[in-house]
């Protein structure tokens, strides 16, 4: 198989010079006996930004989780198929959670800073992480800039986390994600609670980060994914027997074949507002 291809059923034939990072076979998940996500196979690729679109319920953080083993912490979880990173199994069993969310970072949908200072909301981890005393006023400075949040906090590092608005714990909460150096960093909604202007801080900082990391988000806003992903994946849930639901992938591809000349139907539909 062409490394360089976007390796998806679901996918047109997309060639590119970017190496896939995450790959997932088949992958299906269960909560107990309901299936919420079934047959996902897709390619992410290294150093770009994937949004995950669809209706509500259709297994987009669901998914999400799988990459970094976060599914493992909801009893009853089952996730079936594969999903590999730089081509190992992360589910194998040898293979310690903890070194893969090491690896594969994740910023929720609402910011959640510790109830400590802004220093030690990204030395916390960091030492945790094995990172030396030594080093930590560099990686707190590094991540602060990364984040884009430094020149707004340069001077209150002891005051609190929580003392800031909304869009800046967002950036903070980024910044400690980025503080350990993962290589992808997932976001599952990032920007959903903040205001307009705070969005287009995170936006921004998004479209910087792509040149140090590989990044996931879902998102409900459509004109976030046009304007911050070079890749697209629209899922959508459908009714099996017993008017049960399961979120399955329906396309995947570049951004703007998704949004411009999408292959299936329904993706048309939802592209252009006509549901969900
Ligand atoms: N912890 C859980 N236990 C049981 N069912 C769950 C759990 N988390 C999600 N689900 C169910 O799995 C399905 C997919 O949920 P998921 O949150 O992944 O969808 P989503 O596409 O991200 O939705 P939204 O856009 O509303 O956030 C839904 O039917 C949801 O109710």
């Amino acid at each position: 198989m062409n490394p360089n291809t976007v390796n998806t059923p679901n996918s047109r034939s997309t060639n590119t010079t970017q190496e896939a990072i995450l790959r997932t076979e088949n992958v299906s998940v269960t909560y107990g006996s309901f299936q919420a996500l079934r047959g996902v196979t897709l390619d992410i690729l290294k150093n770009q930004v994937t949004a995950f679109i669809g209706p509500s319920g259709c297994g987009k953080s669901t998914l999400l989780r799988c990459f970094n083993r976060l599914n493992d912490l909801i009893p009853g979880t089952k996730v079936g198929g594969k999903v590999t990173y730089q081509g190992a199994d992360i589910y194998a069993d040898k293979v310690d959670p903890v070194q893969v969310r090491r690896r594969i970072g994740m910023v929720f949908q609402k910011p959640n800073p510790f109830p400590k200072s802004i220093y030690d909301n990204i030395a916390f981890g960091a030492k945790i992480n094995g990172y030396k005393k030594s080093e930590m006023d560099e990686i707190v400075e590094r991540s602060l800039r990364q984040a884009g949040l430094w020149e707004e906090v340069k001077d209150k590092l002891k005051e609190s986390g929580l003392s800031l608005s909304g869009g800046q714990q967002q950036r903070l909460c980024i910044a400690r994600t980025v503080a350990i150096e993962p290589d992808v960093v997932l976001m599952d909604e990032p920007a959903s609670a903040l205001d307009p202007l705070s969005t287009r801080k995170v936006e921004e900082l998004i479209q910087e980060l792509k040149e140090h990391y590989t990044i996931i988000i879902v998102t409900h806003n459509m004109q976030q994914a046009t304007r911050v992903a070079d890749m697209t994946a629209f899922f959508n849930a459908e009714a099996e027997e017993g008017g049960k639901r399961f979120g399955y992938l329906v396309e995947y591809d570049r951004t703007e074949a998704i949004f411009n000349n999408p292959r299936e139907e329904y993706t048309r539909q939802y592209v252009s507002g006509r549901f969900g």
